[in-house]
């Protein structure tokens, strides 16, 4: 069994902030459990949608419950005429997650959540209309066509890929999407959920927190990894010049994006599931380049620095081979966390004391009011 990393420095690392019943990270050094059950059979067994009910509900649900699950959130994804109104007027070259940003905050503006009681009609309403938020916008600014955000398709992932290409999705990338949004569902208490906490914790609405939590997500060492990660493996024509790249990258003491993670220490165990199916779509699309060039990344990166890809790195090529287009990824890793980060606010506000911490002061000590004729 893989040994825990040493947590401590600055960033928090290694501080309880807080308790969670909803997930465990790195526990015996590489493991990953939502509730109590292992990723890795999460991933090859369950649906996204029960992954969600188990977040915010507590527990799986059978058969009836998950079926009427489903079809509530397949009956919520319609999006308000004002919020359609809003998204046509973010421009072309504005980055996805921005407008993920916007757009879950303009429903805070017109389905407010006025008390805790509707804290769960308001989750599953993100839940379900996310992807219709992503894609109306996208297909608008890029194709200028107007789609309608309702499909048959009854899973989350398969019906963003129907809104996306104008036509049902393969078994096979219906298959990954579930995958994929399984994988990011949910991650203790990581930058953007302890965003949605801290937000939670002021008593605040769950528009709030949830548009906070997006902001978060957006960076580079967080959930924008998945984007940079892309930009650096299609750099690459084959895995001698991946290496040579990463080798000067190294030298150079470049961040090299989709490795390493602030609490795993050997590996990310979403890594090895999503690698896999990311191979399958390789095989699917005949790919010879970006596959091998992402696996002589793994190899380098290991070798040189023992560092791991995370759940990141994989997921890169496997969302390019399903025709995505890169600037996509992270708002997809939205409407999966969406479920982990509503879930960290129920808990939050069950059990809620606002969230403050103290700091080290750094500055100057008795400085003197000097008047502003004065100022130098
Ligand atoms: C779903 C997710 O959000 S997973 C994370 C996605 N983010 C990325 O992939 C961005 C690239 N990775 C990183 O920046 C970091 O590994 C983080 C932000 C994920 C974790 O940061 P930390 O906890 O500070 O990393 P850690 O303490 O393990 O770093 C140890 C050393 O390895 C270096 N290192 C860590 N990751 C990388 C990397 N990807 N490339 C190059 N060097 C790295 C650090 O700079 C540090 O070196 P130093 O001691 O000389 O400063
Ligand atoms: O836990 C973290 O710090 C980042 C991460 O992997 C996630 O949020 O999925």
């Amino acid at each position: 069994m893989a040994e825990a990393k040493q947590l401590s420095g600055a960033g928090l690392r290694g501080q309880v902030a807080g308790e969670t019943a909803l997930c465990t990270v790195g526990k015996s050094g590489a493991g990953l459990t939502y509730r109590g059950y292992d990723i890795a059979d999460l991933a090859e067994k369950a649906q996204f949608e029960e992954i969600a009910y188990l977040l915010l509900r507590g527990k799986l649900p059978n058969q009836q419950e998950l079926d009427a699950y489903k079809q509530k959130l397949q009956s919520l994804r319609g999006l308000p005429a004002a919020l359609k109104t809003v998204l046509e007027q973010i421009p072309k070259d504005a980055h996805p997650m921005d407008v993920m940003r916007t757009g879950c905050s303009m429903l805070g503006n017109l389905e407010t959540e006025q008390d805790f009681s509707e804290q769960d009609d308001k989750i599953d309403r993100m839940l379900a209309v996310f992807p219709s938020i992503i894609t109306y916008w996208y297909r608008f600014a890029h194709e200028g066509v107007r789609i309608e955000t309702d499909s048959d398709v009854d899973s989350i992932g398969g019906h963003f890929l129907e809104l996306l290409h104008g036509k049902k999705p393969s078994e096979l990338h219906e298959k990954v999407m579930n995958v994929s949004l399984i994988l990011y569902a949910e991650h203790e208490f990581n930058a953007s959920t302890f965003t949605a906490r801290v937000c939670a914790s002021t008593l605040s609405d769950i528009h709030s927190c949830v548009t906070g939590a997006i902001g978060s997500l957006r960076g580079p060492l967080h959930g924008g990894a998945n984007e940079a990660a892309m930009e650096l493996i299609q750099k690459f024509q084959t895995p001698d010049d991946a290496e040579s790249g990463l080798m000067g990258m190294l030298e150079r003491k470049e961040k090299i994006m989709g490795f390493g993670h602030a609490i795993y220490k050997e590996s990310d165990p979403r890594n090895a599931i999503i690698k896999q199916w990311s191979k399958k779509l390789a095989e699917e699309v005949g790919d010879t380049v970006l596959y091998p060039v992402s696996e002589r990344c793994e190899a380098v990166m290991w070798r040189e620095k023992k560092l791991f890809c995370n759940a990141d790195f994989f997921h890169a090529s496997a969302y390019h081979f399903m025709g995505i287009p890169t600037e996509l990824f992270t708002p997809i890793f939205v409407m999966s966390r969406v479920s982990g980060w509503t879930a960290h606010v129920k808990e939050q506000r069950e059990n809620n004391r606002i969230i403050r911490p103290s700091a080290d002061y750094t500055g100057p000590a008795d400085a003197k009011w000097v008047p502003i004729e004065e100022r130098k």
